[in-house]
């Protein structure tokens, strides 16, 4: 299976290589060629089922061989075997219809682990295989580069770069990425906000001196493989709510839209999926664009779930490309006019598309605190603020159809966010044993100007892939 690029002009590539390269080189994002079609009695087959099993049923027509079976299933194994969960990603029911996805039981407490803990496998794996190295950079809100510093840390093959935006993430977040001592990691605390460190991090992969020379990687959900491993949760979930014979909607809170983006993708592959909702916090770009139809970047406002502050949302360009009809010129076009004007405007057949299978909802602050509140009120169930939008947004949904059952996706462990959480409930929940010296590990940051060229510097100085190299 080939990878295409959804502005059309890079060379089409084979799974592995589109999970080394990161961002397409001409600026685009990867996607796979044609989308594989799993049966219902394939799906029928996933009840009662392992995780890793469904997984391995999921990745393998994705993966299409490029690694052999037997390597992509060991990784699979011991990927899901280091959550502390034995379903790896529970459902449980908050109410009439509503149930909640937890994605938060891998080992930083956030759903990037499901995908992280096997694309470190992945990634180390093709670089041994080839005998190559790679430099890594990431841009983080908080939980992205978490996952990405547990999952490759102390890789002989890698030396990992997470730009997060300085004062702007939680205690908890910021410690999980800055106490880790190890060699090949380097946490960099950027003075600017997610979307000015994810546009640097892009910025990189397009300087093609800096990218060929440190042989660049990439982490955040521009990689291919995140998206695809995070598609496997929705199939788990919809099975166990008795699909195929039964459309199940879910609802995720969005930031980069990658992981509503991998429920879209489960549905394309066959998964009877009935909405998908487009939960946001106060930074609801993608709300009003859905509504109005024009994508406009405005201020980022900090709020109580700061991974999905966010305006420039990364993958919503896999969405556009689908419904422009795979037209990589167009793309082009909407994404030149982000650039130049931080707008633009979807037109009216493709934003029919993407309307008939997404809805949006925007939750504020205090709809957020009242949410968390009211849920553990209601069940002693407590949400942490990302998750509050889900199910908040989820329940909009069963206003309409109160007979599909709506899945909200729980994307972080709430004791990552203790603070907005015991203001909402009055519980500070405790984080589990395996973290509970976190708060006095000892830190190790640079604090970096948000200046592209200072970035690059930096990682140019640090970075093992890039001796013997002529600068
Ligand atoms: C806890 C949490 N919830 C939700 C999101 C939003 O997910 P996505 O960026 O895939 O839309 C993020 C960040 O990615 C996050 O860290
Ligand atoms: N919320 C994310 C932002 C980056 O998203 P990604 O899915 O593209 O890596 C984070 O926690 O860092």
């Amino acid at each position: 299976m080939l990878h295409v690029s959804t502005r059309g002009e890079a060379p089409a590539l084979g799974f592995s290589d589109a999970l080394l390269t990161g961002l397409a080189r001409d600026g685009g994002l990867y996607m796979p060629q044609a989308w594989p079609s799993l049966t219902a009695d394939t799906i029928k087959g996933f009840a009662g089922t392992s995780y890793a099993d469904v997984a391995k049923a999921v990745l393998g027509p994705l993966v299409d061989g490029d690694i052999p079976a037997t390597d992509l299933h060991r990784m699979i194994d011991e990927a899901y075997a280091s959550f502390r969960h034995e379903a790896v990603c529970p459902l449980t029911q908050l109410g009439d219809n509503l149930f909640v996805l937890e994605l938060f039981h891998g080992p930083t407490l956030a759903f990037k682990d499901v995908a992280m803990q096997l694309l470190g496998r992945l990634m180390d794996h093709v670089l041994k295989t080839r005998g190559a190295r790679a430099t890594i950079v990431g841009a983080t809100s908080g939980d992205t580069g978490s996952a990405a510093v547990e999952a490759f840390k102390g890789l002989d093959q890698v030396d990992i770069f997470i730009l997060y935006p300085h004062g702007r993430v939680s205690d908890v977040q910021r410690r999980q990425m800055t106490t880790v001592a190890s060699p090949n990691v380097h946490a960099l605390a950027v003075e600017g906000t997610f979307d000015d460190c994810q546009n640097m991090v892009k910025a990189m992969f397009n300087h093609a001196r800096f990218r060929d020379e440190l042989q660049l990687s990439g982490v955040n959900s521009i990689n291919w493989a995140r998206v695809a491993a995070q598609a496997v949760y929705y199939f788990t979930a919809a099975v166990s709510l008795g699909s195929p014979y039964r459309p199940v909607s879910f609802s995720v809170p969005t930031g980069n839209f990658g992981d509503i983006l991998a429920g879209w993708v489960a549905k394309r592959m066959g998964l009877p999926i009935d909405r998908l909702m487009i939960g946001t916090n106060a930074n609801d770009i993608l709300a009003r664009t859905l509504h109005a139809g024009s994508y406009e970047i405005r201020g980022v406002e900090p709020t109580t779930s700061p991974s999905m502050d966010i305006q420039i949302s990364s993958n919503f360009e896999r969405l556009l490309f689908e419904a422009y009809g795979r037209d990589g010129e167009a793309i082009r076009r909407l994404m030149a006019s982000l650039n130049q004007s931080r707008s633009f405007m979807i037109e009216a057949a493709p934003l029919a598309r993407i309307r008939e299978e997404f809805s949006a909802e925007a939750v504020n602050e205090a709809n957020v605190a009242d949410e968390m509140a009211r849920t553990y009120r209601a069940s002693g169930y407590v949400l942490d603020p990302h998750s509050a939008v889900g199910t908040r947004a989820g329940r909009g949904l069963l206003k309409d159809r109160p007979e599909v059952p709506v899945v909200a996706l729980s994307t972080a462990h709430p004791a990552k966010f203790p603070d907005a959480v015991e203001r909402a409930t009055g519980i500070r929940p405790a984080l589990p044993p395996h973290m509970g010296d976190l708060m006095e590990r000892k830190e190790s940051f640079t604090v970096l100007p948000n200046d592209q060229a200072s970035v690059e510097r930096f990682i140019r100085e640090r970075a093992r892939a890039v001796k013997g190299v002529a600068a």
